[in-house]
């Protein structure tokens, strides 16, 4: 069987951090994997990686059996008509946030399409994605494909239906703990601490606590009660995100993410 080849259109962050777990784990071998993009400044940090680039959407197409659009939704449009009625035999990934499985299958008159949303940190190999089933793609294939993103972190499968409300989940939310951990070195800089030794303290409790999340056994209320002693420090400070409705905040910013991968989906 013919060695399967990657090609990426779009060659923006998402796909310099799934590229690196690519290349990392050897996925595909650097000589089988070919990137576009129409800013060429974006292509030299691709080539400087090892892979092969071009301006030319339709050589990635050609040069491809496996492609991964990376372009944001908004100029998506001009990218499948690109590739419109081109795609016979070929994998189309596509991580644009609110741009549906039907959608893409509608423009591309394929339906070997996967739906993915992946996030940052697959950058340094700790990636979260989430993806949409085989359908009719081979099975070679599709394990190919989901091995793109478990090269660089944890993959689940899930429904195209449901792929609009697990962006908050993943997609946006090292947004929320990137802010988070931001807030905390502002309030520990306030009580005198120095920047450097607050970030870190922070973010290694982050790394520590999800890492019980996932293998204690235990539910967030119940690690949030083993933290909290009667009448102690934490009680306290919950008390200030009791006050100003901090499972209230999350779900609103949850609801405005979905309701935005409506707005600019289709
Ligand atoms: N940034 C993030 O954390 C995440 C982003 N996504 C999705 O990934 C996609 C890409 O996002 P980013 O990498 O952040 O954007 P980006 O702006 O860094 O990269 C997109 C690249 O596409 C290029 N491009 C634009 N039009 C093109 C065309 N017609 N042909 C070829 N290349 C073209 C741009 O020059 C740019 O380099 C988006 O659809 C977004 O919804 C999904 C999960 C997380
Ligand atoms: O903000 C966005 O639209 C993209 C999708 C998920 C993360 N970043």
């Amino acid at each position: 069987m013919e060695e399967l080849r990657l090609g990426v259109i779009g060659g923006g962050n998402m796909a310099t951090a799934i590229l690196s777990g690519v290349i990392k784990k050897n996925v595909f071998p650097k000589d089988k994997i070919t990137v576009s993009d129409k800013d060429t400044t974006k292509l030299e940090k691709i080539r400087e990686m090892g892979c092969r680039t071009t301006e030319n959407n339709q050589e990635v197409l050609k040069q491809s059996d496996i492609i991964v659009i990376a372009v944001k939704p908004q100029v998506i449009d001009a990218v499948l008509d690109e590739l419109a009625g081109k795609t016979k035999d070929k994998c189309i990934v596509s991580i644009a946030a609110g741009i549906s499985k039907k959608y893409i299958i509608s423009k591309l008159s394929t339906d070997k399409v996967i739906r993915v949303m992946p996030n940052t940190p697959l950058l340094i190999g700790m990636g979260a994605s989430a993806l949409t089933g085989r359908g009719t793609i081979p099975e070679y294939i599709y394990e190919k494909a989901v091995s793109i993103f478990s090269a660089a972190g944890f993959v689940t499968q899930i429904e195209d239906e449901q792929m609009n409300e697990i962006i908050f989940l993943n997609g946006t939310s090292p947004a929320f703990f990137f802010r988070m951990a931001g807030a905390m070195v502002e309030a520990a800089k306030e009580q005198g601490i120095d920047e450097e030794k607050a970030l870190q303290l922070a973010a290694k409790t982050m790394e520590g606590a999800a890492n019980m999340l996932l293998s204690s056994g235990k539910t967030p209320a119940e690690l949030t009660a083993q933290v909290t002693s009667p009448g102690g420090t934490t009680l306290a400070a919950l008390t200030a995100f009791d006050e100003f409705r901090f499972e209230e905040m999350i779900r609103e910013a949850a609801k405005r993410c979905t309701g935005r991968a409506y707005e600019i989906g289709r």
